[in-house]
């Protein structure tokens, strides 16, 4: 019989991250079980090898009218098949949680047949699928969290050698918390790729654009570390009542770089700037130097020979740049996870108890009211 892979495989799939976010608090309740996992983004996973697994968990979210991401095109294609046959997933096991939004016709569409396909092909459901809602007073994570309850308790029962330290053993949060992901590297001025100063406008962007894609720990895909194009904003104005919940804006764009062929119902990815003022309020909450030199490396990478990438890792960027370019202070509202890790931080008594409340399931509609309907943003949680 040919081996099955002992390690636990967490795919997703997702258009504007929270799939991502899902499939990461997933893999963190998982290690604090001792359990070994292997977390990827669809398209950077065969899905020929998908038979050889022991047990997969999807997280998918639905965009557009029903359609899957773009991210999970290429391996959907594959699984819809018609040779793959009834068997080809037999003692596969699987789990399936979504993100949509019941306002939508096609309510997680894509969690939905993905669960139903797996089954098609052989594969048995660990548990029934969960299914996320935005409408929900406090959005995905209201199924989530029963959802992984049920997932590590039937887990625990049918495939116990995921926890080879047994059912009742999990690493504290804040142990897990105190082992950071990535390294961040301070050079001297001199290591400055000069070439940078000479280059245009645009050219210079782009290059800035895709060395501080390339150092982020979030999920780009490989093709879109440079911008299509530059576009410049020429009407924005509200379609929606100031007083309504929801902020919907017409916006018209000009190109000015080269133009890009687009169709109807084609998703457009921006990346806007950011409020200087709130970059600089941000930097300086964290007590950093904006105008410091840095590389960022994930920590896994550290003694491992990277050549694709040797040169955009190598050539360090302004802090204040990398801050500007990948990580969005001003408009995102902060994640569950986010108030834990800052909790774990907190130095005064009643601000970590503040945190840690918003970052426990009895927080999760105040969380959910504080960060999502009030907007606040990184820079404004106090
Ligand atoms: C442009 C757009 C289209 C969407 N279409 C659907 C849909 O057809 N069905 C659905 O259930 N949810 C739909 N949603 C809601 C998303 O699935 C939901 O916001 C989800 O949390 C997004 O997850 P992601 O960030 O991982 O992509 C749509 C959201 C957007 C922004």
């Amino acid at each position: 019989m040919e081996m099955k892979s002992m390690t636990l495989l967490i795919l997703y799939a997702t258009q504007t991250g929270n799939a991502l976010d899902v499939a990461e608090r997933i893999a963190r309740e998982a290690e604090r079980r001792a359990c070994t996992v292997v977390i990827s983004s669809t398209d950077d996973y065969d899905a020929n090898s998908l038979p050889a697994e022991d047990t997969v968990i999807f997280v998918v979210s639905t965009t557009g009218q029903g359609d899957t991401p773009d991210s999970m095109k290429v391996f959907w294609r594959f699984l819809l098949q018609r040779n793959l046959g009834s068997h080809w997933l037999e003692g596969i096991h699987y789990a399936v949680f979504g993100l949509g939004d019941s306002g939508y016709q096609k309510y997680n569409f894509v969690a939905k047949k993905l669960d139903k396909r797996l089954s098609d092909l052989g594969a048995t459901a660990v548990v029934e699928r969960g299914l996320g809602d935005d409408q929900h007073p406090s959005g995905y994570e209201a199924a989530l969290d029963p959802w992984l309850s049920s997932l590590w308790s039937r887990l625990n029962e049918i495939k116990p050698h995921f926890f080879p330290k047994g059912p009742d053993f999990l690493v504290s949060n804040e142990e897990l918390i105190g082992l950071p992901k990535v390294q961040v590297t301070y050079h001297n001025v001199n290591d400055m790729d000069s070439r940078l100063s000479t280059a245009t406008d645009f050219k210079y962007l782009q290059m800035q654009i895709g060395r501080a894609r390339s150092m982020s720990s979030g999920k780009v895909p490989h093709e879109k570390s440079k911008p299509d194009a530059f576009l410049k904003m020429v009407k924005n104005f509200p379609l929606t009542r100031a007083s309504h919940e929801k902020d919907v804006r017409h916006f018209e764009f000009e190109f000015v770089s080269q133009v890009i062929k687009y169709e109807i119902g084609d998703v457009l990815e921006v990346l806007p700037s950011q409020s200087p003022a709130a970059v600089d309020s941000f930097i300086q909450r964290c007590n950093l130097d904006p105008e410091s030199l840095i590389t960022v490396h994930p920590r896994e990478m550290e003694n491992r020979h990277i050549d694709n990438n040797v040169n955009t890792l190598d050539v360090p960027i302004k802090l204040r740049t990398f801050v500007e370019l990948t990580m969005d202070v001003t408009s995102a509202s902060p994640r569950r996870y986010f108030f834990e890790v800052m909790s774990f931080f907190a130095t005064a008594e009643h601000e970590k108890e503040r945190l840690q409340y918003f970052a426990s399931p009895e927080g999760r509609d105040d969380l959910y009211q504080y960060n999502q309907k009030e907007r606040r943003t990184v820079v404004e949680v106090k």
